[in-house]
């Protein structure tokens, strides 16, 4: 469980994030939603420690101690080839091989096994990223946008891909996303932020079907499923 007291979080003394009292539980899918600016990235960076709250803080209990697999919006790829690159962060090595051919297998991208990481296309990169965070097999995996990039076709890969981690393993995942449908598809919770702040919360279907805030149904305005 994952729970946000208080959180605050300016940047050249604009508050970009403020948060009373915000709960993840174990196991779920949440997506976090909202216009550009709204503080998506801040809030996943400010759990994942990449940042800090200027107040407030953010509680943790779980199996092991705070250490969760983080996606950033712009993946980095090593300068090797791309099972290496997901093989690098796998503990046993014993079965890194077979995991890594497993997890490439999953983002459909066997293909490419032997190509260098770093000439790999924006949505190829992020398919390759993702599949190096969830070799980790960690507790807690936050993605920021894993799918901007990836075309229509291969999406569902991506998506299958997290439930089933988060089914097999009980991963809980935070996943922030400008797409509703992708929420639908894969959130037990939507999160919609407006200028920092949590504006609606609910089981996503619900929640875009009959927005409360004017806020919530503007941003779903133009959207269509
Ligand atoms: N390091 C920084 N320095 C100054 N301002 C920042 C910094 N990081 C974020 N911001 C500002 O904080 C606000 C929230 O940014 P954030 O990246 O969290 O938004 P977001 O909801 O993820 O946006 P997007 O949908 O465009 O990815 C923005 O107005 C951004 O300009």
């Amino acid at each position: 469980m994952i729970c946000l007291k208080e959180i605050k979080k300016s940047y050249n003394g604009r508050i970009v994030l403020d948060i009373d009292d915000l709960l993840f539980e174990r196991g779920k899918i949440y997506a976090v939603l909202g216009p550009n600016g709204s503080g998506k990235s801040t809030l996943v960076k400010i759990i994942k420690g990449i940042e800090k709250p200027d107040s407030g803080e953010v509680l943790y209990t779980g199996k092991k101690e705070m250490d969760f697999a983080y996606l950033p919006q712009k993946p980095y790829m090593f300068n090797f080839s791309v099972l290496k690159n997901i093989m690098m962060g796998i503990a046993n090595k014993d079965d890194a091989l077979k995991k890594a051919k497993d997890a490439l297998k999953q983002v459909g991208l066997e293909n490419l096994k032997e190509a260098r990481a770093c000439s790999l296309s924006g949505g190829e990169a992020q398919r390759v990223a993702t599949a190096r965070i969830l070799v980790l097999d960690k507790e807690v995996v936050l993605l920021d946008e894993p799918a901007a990039a990836v075309d229509v076709s291969s999406i569902h890969l991506v998506e299958n891909y997290i439930k089933k981690a988060n089914k097999e393993n009980k991963t809980t995942f935070i996943i922030t996303t400008h797409n509703p449908s992708q929420a639908i598809r894969l959130a037990d919770e939507a999160i919609f932020l407006f200028e920092g702040r949590v504006y609606e919360r609910g089981e996503p279907e619900k929640l875009f079907k009959n927005p409360e805030k004017s806020e919530t149904i503007s941003f779903l305005a133009n959207w269509r499923i």
